[in-house]
């Protein structure tokens, strides 16, 4: 049975199409209540969402849950704490939605500074507000934007052809990132004094809810705008109401305690008021989509996380070692076929060693690839229940491999163990299989379709194999075949545009006679 993965949002379809072609089944309902689709779907193991509320009482509904991306940027719709417990990793999709804020951020502006809104509204009721909708240009003038992560940073760029000044607050921005552009940073009391338009960019945290207080309200300048796309609990709505009764400031937002239709105690107070269409564009809700499902097939499938937020990779691990621990272990599983390994033995070098508990995982996924998807929890389970030993062993860094990992599966047949031998690396961002058994330095790509053949060395295979390849009218992306002279053994490794047939592998290896025949896809 597949892994199911509930999508209870609009998302562009995008995404179900990429998990059901991974072997996922998903089941995508808009609209419908989370406790309703619990019921109807307990045993579903990765969710996709948007804005829906995720507490401990509806995590408690999914007893299977694995993981959960927030296709979007903000998770504090999401007990991401409670969720850890669970041991449910919770991701994001970085910057998928930015641009779409990003233009919505100088729609709001624009709108605001030119009464869009009211002109639009007066003019429709048949009256003539010329001469009292005299807006004000943002050409030019000074912009403060807080929080300068993707959003901001968007910004900023889209902003540049206005040939404003930009002041930015956001304590963890670099002096570099400043610098690229052409931004001062200043303390957030400098930037709400300083602005003729703010945007208020930083995520709603315990340092962030209600600090858009009373102070810096009134601290702005007369007319200014600002504009709120980050979320409700930044700004203290009694503030501005306050505020706004002695002095003339605009504000627009898209963000409310709850997306959901009914009053908005806001509205009194607010210029612009829209149903939080920050993220809704096409652009950005199939970029999200995207992302979003290529995680969860990644988390579930292959034990890899990306962005992961209440269970974040340490500093040193980048998540392409998780992928790599995965394509070794999965190579490795290709040539072992469909038994089970007797024992596991992992070599990790240089600096992955201490990443063992990031990396085991995706290795334990790989090696119990019988079909595509296999959770990396589960395959835990399998493992143990299945009494096969796993051991991550001492390494000798003085071999000089750098980062690179090294998997055996050991196959029991009839009582005569032999061991498969993969090892691999990491190089400009690509995943390099190094070895295979004895035959070292190959530094094939690991991705795409691969065959392998093990045989014995004499001349006219590689003919072999490459005129039955093209009989059938495969491509040939890549070729490595080095030999062990001492052994007269050859490998030869067929990158191919396609899949190659069990049924043209069996006729490739009839004709040259292989010790080992094997394809993997990556
Ligand atoms: N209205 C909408 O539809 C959307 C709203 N959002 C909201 O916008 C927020 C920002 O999104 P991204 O730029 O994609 O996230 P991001 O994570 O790329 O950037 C957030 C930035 O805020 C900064 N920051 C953190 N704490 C801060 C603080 N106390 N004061 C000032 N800055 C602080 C961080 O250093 C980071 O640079 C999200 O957390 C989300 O709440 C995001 C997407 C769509
Ligand atoms: O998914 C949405 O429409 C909301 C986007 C958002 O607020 C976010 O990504 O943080």
């Amino acid at each position: 049975m597949s892994q199911k993965v509930l999508i209870p949002t609009k998302l562009s379809t995008a995404a179900k199409d990429i998990l059901e072609g991974n072997g996922f089944t998903v089941v995508q309902e808009a609209g419908v209540d989370l406790v309703e689709l619990a019921k109807a779907h307990p045993d579903t193991e990765g969710m996709i969402v948007r804005s829906e509320k995720l507490t401990p009482e509806v995590i408690d509904l999914f007893p299977n849950l694995k993981a959960v991306v927030r296709a979007g940027a903000g998770y504090n719709t999401i007990d991401i704490q409670y969720a850890r417990s669970k041991d449910i990793t919770v991701m994001n999709t970085p910057g998928a939605n930015s641009n779409a804020v990003a233009e919505e951020a100088v729609g709001m502006m624009i709108s605001c500074a030119r009464f869009f809104i009211e002109g639009d509204r007066s003019t429709r009721a048949g009256e003539w507000k010329k001469a009292q909708l005299q807006g004000f240009e943002l050409t030019g003038k000074t912009v403060g934007i807080a929080g300068f992560g993707n959003i901001g940073q968007l910004l900023a760029k889209r902003l540049s052809g206005f040939e404003v000044d930009i002041l930015v607050y956001d304590p963890f921005v670099s002096e570099d990132k400043l610098a690229e552009f052409g931004a001062k940073n200043v303390s957030l009391e400098e930037l709400f004094a300083g602005s003729d338009f703010i945007s208020l960019h930083m995520p709603a945290t315990k340092e962030t809810a209600n600090v858009i207080s009373t102070d810096l309200l009134t601290s702005m300048k007369d007319g200014a705008v600002l504009v709120n796309c980050a979320r409700y609990e930044i700004l203290d709505e009694a503030a501005l109401r306050e505020v706004k009764k002695t002095k003339t400031i605009y504000y627009a937002n898209d963000v409310y305690p709850k997306d959901a239709a009914g009053d908005k105690t806001i509205a009194d107070v607010s210029d612009i008021m829209l149903p939080h269409l920050g993220a809704s564009s096409i652009e950005a809700n199939t970029n999200a989509a995207v992302m979003a499902a290529n995680q969860v097939s990644n988390y579930l499938g292959k034990g890899i996380s990306v962005f992961a937020v209440n269970k974040v990779l340490p500093d040193g691990l980048s998540p392409e070692y998780q992928e790599l621990a995965y394509s070794v272990a999965k190579v490795a599983k290709a040539w072992m076929g469909d038994s089970q390994p007797y024992e596991i033995n992992i070599s990790l070098y240089g600096e992955l060693k201490q990443f063992d508990k990031f990396l085991v995982p995706a290795i334990v996924a790989g090696a119990s690839a019988n079909d595509k998807v296999v959770n990396a929890e589960k395959a835990s389970e399998i493992l143990e229940s299945h009494g096969i030993k796993l051991d991550v062993r001492e390494v000798d860094d003085s071999k000089n491999y750098g980062e690179s990992i090294t998997v055996d599966l050991i196959k029991s047949t009839n009582g005569k163990l032999e061991r498969l031998s993969v090892r691999g690396t990491v190089a400009e961002g690509n995943i390099i299989i190094s070895r295979i058994d004895d035959f070292d330095k190959l530094y094939y790509a690991a991705d795409g379709f691969s065959t392998v053949f093990i045989y014995n060395d004499r001349p006219g295979v590689l003919a072999d194999i490459t005129q039955i390849l093209a009989s059938e009218s495969i491509n040939i992306e890549d070729l490595r075949s080095p030999h062990n002279t001492e052994k007269k053994r050859s490998i030869a490794i067929v990158k191919t545009n396609s899949e190659v047939s069990n049924e043209v592998i069996n006729k490739i290896n009839s004709k040259i006679d292989s010790e080992a025949a094997f394809q993997v896809s990556l």
